[in-house]
């Protein structure tokens, strides 16, 4: 064993560890363990991600270096690896890439200019990055830079490895409450519906408004309707299957909808035609199940839009006048349909939503910090399981909530670096 559980003194240094094998604290090997996607291997999880020894990164005197304890598991993963709706080796231009955009960690050696955190330092890590210079990183919001990009997806050195290298106002301490793989689980989900809830003023959402939650039992969703309840707003959740009502419900939803009850997604038929008279139909038979919940004639304030080309032109019919729809991707299909009519006469936003920025992170953070949240963990994968846990996602039979997976957290339930040690050592 290369170091003592209860003194943390190296007894040897060595240039690699196995996974799970954790290092003197702050000794770092000149190479690491990492899942690698190459470009000539873009396709489905399995075949993208691949084991891969490569070198361990360097901090810049901004950057931190963290010893990734465990990683969270995202859709981007899966666009990552499939190369889908755009190769990540075309934005970073890196002859490898190293998915994962959340993880928990120890920091395990920092730049000269960092102040804020010091090795030994339990975090989890945020996703987002900019180069900190324009008008926006200071006094705008820095999710407009010119310069903004999501680490483990728009660059190449994410949290599916033995350490990673991160800006410094990445960081954000880690709930001690919550295992490794817990703190791993939520940052990048939960953040981002922080955002759309609470970022797009003047539709910040306010106590007493309705919320329509498309996917309610995912990542996005179990956090949005956490988020919702504790604003003292009301969420309807979407789901489909009977199996995640319950869970929806226990997460404080006010109702909870069952999409496979209905028959009216994807792109809209043209207006005025046989089509568009069945499928509206069929559209307002949703929209009295929303009231049966809200009241009858009581439109939602905001959707949660991220399903895309099924969902959308339901979303705009469904949201109040004056409400906000607020989409931040498009699952299944960027060829998004609505009928205009209803989004002009009724006066209907239409927002754009990416991720968040440190502000807002860090507020969503302080709520998991404060037990306000749940993290919904909803499965621990090992760290050679990384690619089927993404393959679980992308066929939509992951069970609800937000997946993590170990890496040099040797098994489930520990909560401190010691534990690990010692795990290992058992
Ligand atoms: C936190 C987690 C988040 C997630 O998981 S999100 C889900 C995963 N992410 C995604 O799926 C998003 C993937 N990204 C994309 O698909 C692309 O990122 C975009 C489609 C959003 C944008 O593509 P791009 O190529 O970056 O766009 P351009 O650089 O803005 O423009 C392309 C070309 O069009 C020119 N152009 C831009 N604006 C104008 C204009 N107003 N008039 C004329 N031309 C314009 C540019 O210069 C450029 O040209 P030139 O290719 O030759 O360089
Ligand atoms: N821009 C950004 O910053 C971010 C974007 N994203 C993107 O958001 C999307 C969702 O992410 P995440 O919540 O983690 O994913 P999950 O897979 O955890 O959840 C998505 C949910 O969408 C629902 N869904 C699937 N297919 C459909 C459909 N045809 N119609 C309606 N609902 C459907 C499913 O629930 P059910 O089957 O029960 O309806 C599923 O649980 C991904 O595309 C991801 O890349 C995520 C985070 C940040």
């Amino acid at each position: 064993m290369p170091i003592d559980a209860d003194t943390m003194t190296a007894t040897d240094a060595k240039d690699l560890y196995e996974v799970g094998d954790i290092p003197p604290l702050g000794h770092v090997p000149a190479k690491m363990h990492a899942w690698a996607i190459r470009r000539e291997r873009h396709g489905e999880p399995e075949e993208a991600f691949q084991l891969e020894v490569v070198d361990t990164p360097h901090p810049d005197s901004h950057e931190v270096l963290v010893l990734v304890m465990a990683a969270g598991v995202n859709y981007n993963g899966v666009w990552a690896g499939l190369g889908i709706p755009i190769s990540p080796f075309d934005v970073h231009k890196a002859p490898f890439h190293i998915a994962g955009s959340d993880a928990s960690g120890i920091v395990w050696a920092v730049g000269d200019k960092v102040s804020r955190w010091k090795v030994g330092d339990e975090v989890v890590i945020h996703c987002n990055q900019d180069d900190g210079e324009d008008e926006e990183c200071n006094g705008g919001d820095p999710m407009f830079s010119p310069s903004q990009r999501i680490w483990g997806y728009e660059t190449p050195d994410g949290s599916f490895a033995q350490f990673t290298c991160v800006q410094a106002q990445q960081l954000m301490p880690r709930p001690k409450h919550l295992t490794w793989e817990e703190s791993a689980c939520y940052t990048l989900t939960l953040a981002t519906a922080y955002r759309m809830l609470f970022g797009h003023h003047p539709h910040e959402l306010k106590p007493g408004q309705n919320v329509l939650v498309w996917g309610a039992s995912g990542g996005l969703g179990s956090y949005a309707i956490q988020l919702i309840n504790t604003a003292g707003a009301n969420a309807i959740g979407v789901i489909s299957d009977e199996d995640k009502r319950e869970f929806v419900m226990g997460l404080g939803a006010k109702g909870v909808l069952n999409r496979r009850d209905f028959d009216c997604w994807g792109q809209m038929p043209t207006v005025n035609t046989p089509e568009y008279k069945d499928w509206f139909t069929e559209v307002r038979k949703f929209g009295k199940a929303i009231w049966d919940v809200t009241g009858k004639g009581v439109n939602v304030d905001m959707v949660f839009e991220h399903p895309g080309e099924a969902t959308f032109p339901v979303s705009t019919f469904v949201c109040k006048k004056g409400g906000m729809v607020v989409i931040c991707a498009g699952t299944t299909g960027y060829n998004l349909t609505m009928d205009a009519r209803y989004v002009w006469m009724h006066q209907k936003r239409i927002q754009g939503s990416h991720f968040a920025h440190l502000k807002q992170a860090a507020a969503a953070n302080k709520l998991m910090v404060e037990r306000r949240l749940d993290p919904c963990m909803s499965e621990v994968f090992s760290w050679k399981e990384i690619p089927a846990a993404h393959t679980k996602m992308r066929k939509n039979q992951h069970k609800p909530g937000n997946m993590a997976c170990l890496v040099s957290s040797p098994k489930t339930g520990l909560r401190t670096v010691e534990d690990a040690v010692a795990a290992w050592k058992n």
